[in-house]
Parts: structure tokens; sequence; C-alpha cells
């Protein structure tokens, strides 16, 4: 099949799901369609892991619930092979879990239809069936029961786990497909950790090959909500996030539209899925963020306080590619230069080196892409970095550090931002909490 072939569908459905409540496989079923083509069908699948005891008659409508959500979310892996104007959905929808499909598939999908030059993906069309769905019971989620504590291998649920064990909380780590950089973290953790499998279908990589369209779809939406039923299905308490303040930062305006790389890591997309989840699974305070009021050079910090981890941390991306994925740290993209860039701060500088097997402030070779870090050249890259002010005051704490103010690439750096720079960094308020954020009140309010 050619691209355009491919391309020639004008109606993508998610067409349902199923669930085999003895092995918690969920299978989401999607198909792209349109006149005089063949359909193209694609089944994901999510294995979810399943408790020691079958779970009762109210988790198991919640956790339903929560898998029609996650059908939606799921779907944006698909829906991109040809981007139609239209989406189905099988689903009856209050008014809260209709704005959340929109805002996913619109604002989620912001990247994607941008580097793509494809603004309808902006306005998409999103039909469910008439009608109001049956109410499931109001349900405020006992916050003592163990929380879920999603682990990505990063500093950030890094904190959150070590935050939640110094509060008592008992976390139990949770990962979607934890490769070997998460099951190193969780090992160091000591924690006993829960998994659970998604396999995209193959079929997606066939297509890819062949010249579908392709691009960044909001994985955390993905990921959040498979915790979420996780933790129904399991009767766990809330899944706990590690997302931070500048995720809700965009990296342009596009249409109107902001256009954030991290949209479902930002506190928009959190409030949208707390109201999703409330009205349609009758689930309140089933999901939050414990890091949201702080920026990343702040949770930096707080990582410093230990070394437990710093044989297993690992931020950069490459790192977790379903194929060629690199061992930890590749050393040389805008989440390596910005993690760097962010702990230098806070540690010494043989630690950031062991962390990192690099130093990436020694390496002329990695100025441009700092320089870009500092929005002294081009937008804020696509990728989960922080802000330039950020960056900016982190860069003003090292050429001012004996340990790296000699250093020629500190001095480069330091000498191309802006003098009006150095004046809003000394203003910052980087290291004070800040923004909105729905820690619930019995919960530790970290680094504040
Ligand atoms: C690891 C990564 O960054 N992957 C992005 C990359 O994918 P690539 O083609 O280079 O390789 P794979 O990750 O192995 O994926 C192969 C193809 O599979 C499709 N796919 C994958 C995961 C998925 O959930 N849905 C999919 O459709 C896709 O067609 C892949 O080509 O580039 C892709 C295209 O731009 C990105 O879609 C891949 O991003 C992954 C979904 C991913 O997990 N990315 C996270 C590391 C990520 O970006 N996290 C954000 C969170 C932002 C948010 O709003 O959730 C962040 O760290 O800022
Ligand atoms: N495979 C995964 N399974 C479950 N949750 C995940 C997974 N990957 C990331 N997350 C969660 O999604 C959110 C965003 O991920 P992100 O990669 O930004 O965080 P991180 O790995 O903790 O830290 P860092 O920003 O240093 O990479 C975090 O709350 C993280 O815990």
């Amino acid at each position: 099949m050619s691209a355009d072939e491919i391309r020639d569908r004008d109606l993508f459905t998610a067409e349902g799901y199923d669930l085999d409540v003895e092995t918690g496989v969920v299978a989401l079923r999607y198909a792209l369609t349109g006149p005089g083509v063949e359909p193209l069908r694609f089944t994901e699948t999510v294995t979810l892991p399943v408790p020691e005891r079958a779970p009762g008659a109210d988790a198991l409508v919640r956790t339903h619930r929560v898998l029609e959500l996650l059908l939606i979310a799921a779907g944006v892996s698909y829906y991109k092979v040809a981007a139609p104007a239209a989406i189905v959905l099988p689903h009856r929808l209050g008014d809260r879990a209709r704005e959340f499909a929109a805002a996913v598939y619109t604002k989620g999908m912001g990247e994607f239809a941008y580097r793509n030059g494809l603004p309808h993906v902006l306005t998409v069309a999103i039909t469910s069936p008439d009608g109001v769905p049956e109410p499931v019971p109001a349900h405020a989620l006992d916050l003592d029961l163990r929380p879920l504590s999603a682990v990505g291998g990063g500093k950030d649920s890094i904190v959150t786990l070590e935050a939640l064990r110094a509060a008592g909380r008992e976390p139990v780590p949770f990962s979607v497909n934890p490769n070997g950089v998460i099951k190193a973290v969780n090992a160091a953790s000591g924690l006993e950790a829960r998994a659970a499998r998604r396999k995209i279908d193959p079929l997606l990589f066939e297509v890819n090959k062949a010249g579908a369209l392709n691009g960044h779809v909001p994985v955390t939406a993905v990921n959040s909500l498979i915790a979420v039923a996780t933790a129904a299905f399991n009767g766990l308490g809330p899944v706990v996030m590690s997302n931070e303040r500048s995720a809700s930062d965009p990296n342009l305006v596009w249409h109107g539209v902001e256009i954030n790389h991290q949209w479902s890591k930002g506190v928009e997309a959190e409030g949208l899925l707390r109201d999703a989840l409330a009205e349609h699974a009758g689930l309140t305070n089933a999901y939050f963020s414990l890091l949201r009021r702080l920026s990343e050079l702040h949770i930096a910090r707080l990582y410093a306080e230990t070394d437990r981890y710093d044989d297993v941390v690992t931020s950069c991306n490459r790192a977790f590619l379903l194929h060629g994925a690199t061992a930890r740290w590749c050393g040389d993209c805008p989440k390596c230069r910005f993690v760097f860039l962010a702990m230098a701060p806070s540690m010494s500088r043989d630690r950031l080196r062991r962390i990192f097997g690099t130093d990436l402030l020694a390496d002329e070779a990695q100025i441009p892409g700092f320089l870009e870090l500092l929005g002294v050249d081009a937008h804020k890259p696509w990728e989960c970095v922080g802000e330039v002010e950020e960056c900016t005051v982190a860069l003003d704490l090292l050429r001012k550090s004996p340990e790296w103010q000699d250093e020629p690439v500190v001095k480069a750096l330091a000498d191309a931002v802006p003098a009006a720079a150095w004046q809003t960094a000394s203003h910052s308020s980087v290291f004070t909490p800040g923004g909105p954020a729905f820690v619930p009140d019995s919960y530790p309010r970290v680094g504040e």
C-alpha cells in the first residue's frame, strides 16, 4: 500500500474493547475507513496486573468505565496514521468525558498537527452516541489505600517515590512496559513493583514503513489511564504522577492554539482527566501529580538529596524507544543536555559525570544544543525539557560556582545569554513552588 492509499481514509472509529477478567487482557479495537477502500483495523493489547482476589462488582464497573476512557486515549496512535477529520466513539459520554476526548485529539495531537501541517486536526469532529451514560455512584477513593506511583525511570518519579515513602504512604511502583532502566530503578527502591503490558498493533509499524502519517502522541494520557485502570481493578489507592510545573508551558502558538509537546503531562490535562474520571467512573481523587507546583530545577535539587539511584536513573527518551533503545543516557539530545544542566548546580561535578557517564559541559559540540535550551536560538525543543528561565537560572549558578566558572563551555554559554535574561534569572522563583495542583490535603507538600 502506498502512502497516499493509506491516507485515503476519512473516518476513524474506536470500535470497542474486551476485558478478560481472569487474565487482565484488554483488547482495544480501532478502524480507519473510507469509501471504496479496505478498512485498516488495529487492535492494541493492554495486560493489566490481576488482583489476588477477584474484583467485586463495584470495582469491575469502575474498571470498565476507566477502560472506556482508555479506549479513547489509546486511539491516538492509530488515528494519526491517516488523521481524518472525523472520529466516532462507541460509548455514551457526559460533558466532562467529551471534553477530555476532544482535548486529547486536538491539544494532545497539537505537535503532530503542527509538524505535519494538518490544522484540521485542531478542530477534529468527534461524535459519540446520544444520551448520557448510566451514572456510576460517586466513590471518594480511600486515600489511605496504597498509592500507585508511576515510574518512568527518570529523576522525577524517583523524587515522588521517595517522598511518598518518607510520608509513610508505602507506594507501589507502577510502570507500563518496564524496560531495563525502570526495572533497575524499581530494584534500587527495594519496593515490590507492579507492571502492565501494552502491545501496539504490529500493523502500525508496517504502515509506518509504508509512509503513514506519524508523529508525537500524548503518551502520558495513555499510561495514566492504564495506571488508573490497574488501581481500580486491583483495589489500590490513587495514581500519583510526577508531572512538573513547566510541563504546562507551550512550545509555540499555531492557528491560535497553544502547541505543547508535553500537553498530557500539563495541569490542564490533569484536571480534564480527573473530571472525566469523576463523571464517567465515579472516581474522585483517583489521579494527581505530586510534583505539580515544582520546577524541574527544584526537582533536580530534591533528587540530589539521595544518591541511592545514581547508577540507574535515566531520563533520556532514547532509552525508551520500542526498537533500538540506548542502555542509559545517550549524551547527545535535548533531554540529556537539559537534565545535565538542571542537576549540575545541585551536586558535585564528579557525581554528575558518574550519573551520565560523560561531561556534557566539557564538550564544545554541545554548545548549540545548550543555546537552544537557553532560548538563544529557535523555540523550545520538542522534548520534555524545562523553561528557558530554569536553564538560565542553572547557568547563572554555574557561572558563579568555583567548580564550573572556568569551564570554556560554561563561559561561552554565559557570553551568549542576553543581559536581560540574567535580570530575569535574578528575580526568578524557580525554587519557590507555585501554580495550581490537585494534591489531596493528606498527602505531603513536596519541596514546600
Ligand atoms: C521513545 C520516543 O521518544 N519515541 C517517540 C519517537 O518514536 P520512534 O519512532 O523514534 O520510536 P518508538 O518509540 O520505538 O516508536 C515506534 C513507533 O511506534 C508508534 N508509537 C509508539 C508509542 C506510542 O505510544 N504510540 C505510537 O504510535 C509511533 O508511530 C512510533 O514511530 O517518535 C514518535 C513520533 O514522533 C513518538 O510518537 C514517540 O514517542 C513515544 C510515544 C513516547 O513514548 N514518547 C515519550 C518518551 C515522550 O515523548 N514523552 C513525553 C510526554 C509528553 C506527553 O504529553 O505525554 C515527554 O517526555 O515529554
Ligand atoms: N512507562 C511508564 N509507565 C508508567 N508511568 C510512566 C512511564 N513513563 C513515564 N511515566 C510517568 O509519566 C510521567 C511523565 O514521564 P517523564 O518521562 O517525564 O518522567 P520521569 O521519567 O519520572 O522523569 P524525567 O523527567 O526525569 O524523565 C511521570 O509521572 C512518569 O512517572
